[in-house]
């Protein structure tokens, strides 16, 4: 709104830029780094209607595309579920999956959000 000063950045944005590179962390090998290519994942683009991974949240966060916390943690979830979705339960990529799920679903909780609020530089 054209009220607000233009080095605001809603408080909850800046959450998410200190979530988010706790996250990527967590993704040591960087499968959730760039979008899956066909090219290793065969048929990736036919079976996931909507490829998500970390830069293109980098990216929209950047842009301003995240309106509230939870359209973020949509994009997450998303992530995690396409991952989930292709791959088998054996494969590293769904373990991955599953861990970065819970790891997500913790760090969002209320709890753990508020005390980070305080922190933000
Ligand atoms: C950005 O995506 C990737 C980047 C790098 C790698 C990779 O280093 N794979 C090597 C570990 C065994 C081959 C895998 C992936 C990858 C992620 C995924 C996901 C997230 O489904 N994937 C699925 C099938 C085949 N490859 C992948």
């Amino acid at each position: 709104n054209h009220d607000t000063p233009p080095g605001d950045r809603r408080p909850f944005l800046r959450l998410l830029d200190y979530i988010l590179p706790l996250l990527e962390k967590r993704d040591v090998n960087h499968f959730f780094a760039f979008p899956v290519s066909d090219k290793f994942a065969p048929g990736y683009s036919q079976i996931i209607k909507k490829p998500m991974d970390f830069s293109t949240m980098k990216a929209k966060l950047k842009r301003g595309e995240y309106g509230d916390i939870h359209a973020f943690q949509d994009d997450f979830e998303l992530m995690c579920t396409n991952a989930m979705t292709y791959n088998t339960q054996d494969t590293i990529y769904y373990k991955m999956a599953k861990k970065l799920l819970t790891i997500g679903k913790c760090l969002f909780t209320p709890d753990k959000l508020i005390p980070m609020r305080d922190q933000l530089p």
